[in-house]
Order: structure tokens, then C-alpha cells, then sequence
């Protein structure tokens, strides 16, 4: 697989029920320059988190940026993804490593020391440190905001890429990148954008790429 670019990653608004709505911010991110996607539904069944993914996956396609799915590696495979974001409490790395092929990525959630020694020797791509600020997006089963300390700590122990997550917009981006973090993953920062496009455009300068 090419050299993934993780510097910019839209991950979807699972809050965002109308599909023409869901899809008009996910195109509108791919043409202000997002660099890869991670399609998130928490509270869709199996059929219509599927149509999603394929529908995500077209778009993706056109644009040349890669799709992750969060959590589920069977709608992965489906729509041949280029890969997964798993949690702590997901399928175990070895195991999803097993389902997956080689050249797929396998994004974990980190949220203390103890799990970014633990990622160095599993299969995983990168690590997603959750979260790094406060958020009103996810409120169930959130660590507390490891901040910018936090991330400083966790880059001197960590041999993964990491991507940051959690309260991420244009004022903090800058500074999460400085101290250690190879990308952001942000939800509100383009999905609540009064201009999607231009919002993922603004980051994008913030993060001088
Ligand atoms: C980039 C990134 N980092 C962390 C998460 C959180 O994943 P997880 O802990 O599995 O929680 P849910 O997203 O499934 O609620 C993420 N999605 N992306
Ligand atoms: C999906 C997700 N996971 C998190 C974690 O810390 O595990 S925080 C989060 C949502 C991030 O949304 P926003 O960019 O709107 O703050
Ligand atoms: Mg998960």
C-alpha cells in the first residue's frame, strides 16, 4: 500500500442522520483536501451502516483518499476498505490483523502510557490518542483529555504514528501537531462548519500542508 497521510483525517458524524446531508460534508471535506477518511456509526444497524460505507467508499475513491471504517472490520472487508480504527475494548489487534490483509490499516485508541508501550509490538499502523481535549461529540466511554502533556509523554514512548483526537479544531491544531502528533482526527471542526469545504481548507493551512 502507498504511504498513508494521516495528517488530516475527517472522521463522520454519526449524528448526522439525513443521508444527502452526510454525504454533501463528507464530498465537500474531500474537495477542501482531507487526507483520509474514517466512516463512524454507532447507532445505524448493520444494513444502513453498509450503504453508508459503500457510498463513502465511492466517494473516497473518486477523491484518491483512503476510507477507514471505526470498529467494524466484516463492513471493512465488504466494501474493501482500506482499513479499520479499533478501540481498546474492539476485536484484539492479533486478531483483527488476522481478518484483515497485510497492506490494511489497523488504526488503536491510546489513552495512557501503558497502552502506547503496548501498541509498539502489535500489527497497528498508527495509534489514536483519545482524547486529547475535552468533547461535546462523544460523551460514552471518553478517558479524560490527556492535553498537551499528555501527547509530549506519549511521543516519547510511542514507535507509531500518532493522530490525535477529541476537542481538535483550527486554534489548537497547530500546537497539537508541534508537540508530537503526526495528524488530527477531528468530527465537529468540519461537520458543524457552517462551510465544510472551506473549514477542512483552513485546517489544512493550519497544518502547512
Ligand atoms: C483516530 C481515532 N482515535 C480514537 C478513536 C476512538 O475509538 P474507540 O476508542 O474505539 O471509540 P469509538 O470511536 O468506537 O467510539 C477514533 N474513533 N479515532
Ligand atoms: C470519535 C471520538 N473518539 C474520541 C476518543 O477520545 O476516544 S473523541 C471523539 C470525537 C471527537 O469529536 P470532535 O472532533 O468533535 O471533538
Ligand atoms: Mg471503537
Amino acid at each position: 500500500m502507498s504511504i498513508i497521510d494521516y495528517s488530516l483525517m475527517y472522521v463522520t458524524d454519526d449524528r448526522i442522520t439525513d443521508d444527502n446531508a452526510f454525504f454533501e460534508i463528507l464530498e465537500a471535506t474531500l474537495k477542501g483536501g482531507t487526507t483520509i477518511v474514517q466512516l463512524r456509526e454507532k447507532q445505524l444497524h448493520t444494513r444502513a451502516f453498509y450503504h453508508r460505507a459503500v457510498e463513502s467508499k465511492r466517494l473516497c475513491d473518486l477523491y484518491g483518499i483512503p476510507l477507514i471504517v471505526n470498529d467494524r472490520i466484516d463492513i471493512a472487508l465488504a466494501v474493501d476498505a482500506h482499513g479499520v480504527h479499533i478501540g481498546q475494548k474492539d476485536l484484539p489487534v492479533a486478531m483483527a490483523r488476522e481478518l484483515l490483509q497485510a497492506n490494511k490499516i489497523i488504526g488503536l485508541s491510546v489513552s495512557n502510557v501503558q497502552q502506547a508501550h503496548e501498541a509498539n509490538a502489535l500489527a497497528v499502523d498508527y495509534i489514536g490518542l483519545s482524547p486529547i481535549f475535552g468533547t461535546f461529540t462523544k460523551t460514552a466511554d471518553l478517558d479524560p483529555p490527556l492535553g498537551i502533556e499528555g501527547l509530549k509523554v506519549i511521543r516519547e514512548v510511542s514507535s507509531k504514528p500518532i493522530v490525535s483526537i477529541g476537542g481538535v479544531d483550527k486554534g489548537n491544531a497547530a500546537e497539537v501537531m508541534t508537540n508530537g502528533s503526526d495528524g488530527i482526527a477531528v468530527v465537529s471542526a468540519i461537520s458543524k462548519a457552517d462551510n465544510p469545504e472551506n473549514a477542512t481548507r483552513e485546517l489544512r493551512k493550519v497544518l502547512s500542508i
